[in-house]
């Protein structure tokens, strides 16, 4: 479980990105954090796996404070956060199956990892996480030979390999058709529940949030100003999040061109 308690982030600029905000996800607990450009999205990511320092309050995994770990204890804290990223992350000269396995790496002794030694479980556990996301066939090609929906299956399989207690994923979908991010949605979605993770979402798209997640947070200038089940994000919510739009329409736009598509492949059986 991850509880976030009166987390907050003023940059040396002086912008207030994230102001006191609290709140946990249980095991398994999909959230999907949506909001306005500049409403601290990236900023909660970041300040969750330390990779921007908090201002002030507690992040809290599994009972520990990520927020005063230091040196080979916040490292260690780290590989149990696995990170999916917008534009993948990738090694794009390595093979499919050594960016896998790079998950890793933050297990291995420095040696291994130098000489990218990895043992045969980890090689076992990539093969198998490979497989679930549908690229056993391409284990050895390089990283940049892939389509982006592929690529964002790899960073998945990466992230997996790694045995995280947390996911933080960041606009996972950003650069993909709307296919193929619904895929890759359900993928995760699905990799979550089979194995109790629970995770955080950062996604600009509203539909494909709410038809993926199993809860969503809207943040606006750094504070909480809806939380609760998808099914609740009425237009009314989505103006206070964004301001004055028209969503029925949007809606109405969105599902027209979903009832054009052919079904999708469900790729996440068995992940
Ligand atoms: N490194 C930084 N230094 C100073 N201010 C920053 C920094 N990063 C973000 N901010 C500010 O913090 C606020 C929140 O930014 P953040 O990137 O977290 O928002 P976001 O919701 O992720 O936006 P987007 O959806 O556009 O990525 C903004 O006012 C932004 O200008």
């Amino acid at each position: 479980m991850l509880e976030l308690d009166r987390l907050s982030k003023t940059y040396a600029t002086g912008d207030t990105a994230l102001s006191q905000v609290s709140f946990e996800v249980p095991a398994g607990q999909v959230v999907g954090l949506i909001g306005p450009s500049g409403a601290g999205k990236s900023t909660l990511i970041r300040c969750i796996n330390r990779l921007v320092e908090p201002s002030g309050g507690k992040v809290i995994l599994s009972g520990t404070n990520l927020v005063t770990l230091r040196g080979n204890a916040l490292r260690r804290a780290r590989r149990r956060i696995g990170m999916i990223f917008q534009e993948y992350a990738l090694v794009e000269r390595l093979t499919v199956m050594e960016n896998v396995l790079s998950g890793r790496l933050g297990y291995v002794p420095a040696w291994r990892s130098f000489l990218r030694r990895y043992s045969p479980e980890d090689v076992a556990k990539a093969f198998s996480l490979l497989e679930q996301v549908g690229l056993s066939d391409h284990f050895n090609k390089r990283a940049d030979a892939l389509s982006g929906g592929q690529r964002q299956r790899v960073g998945i399989a990466r992230a997996l390999e790694q045995d995280p207690e947390l996911l933080l994923v960041d606009e996972p979908t950003a650069s993909l058709d709307p296919k193929t991010s619904r895929q890759i949605m359900r993928l995760i979605g699905s990799a979550c529940r089979k194995r109790n993770l629970p995770a955080i979402i950062n996604i600009h798209d509203v539909l494909l949030a709410q038809q993926f997640t199993d809860r969503i947070i809207g943040l606006k200038a750094g504070e909480v100003v809806f939380d609760g089940k998808p099914e609740a994000l009425t237009d009314q919510v989505l103006t206070r999040i964004y301001g004055d739009e028209d969503w029925t329409r949007m809606r109405g736009e969105e599902n027209a061109g979903e009832e054009s598509q052919p079904p999708t492949v469900d790729l996440a059986e068995g992940l």
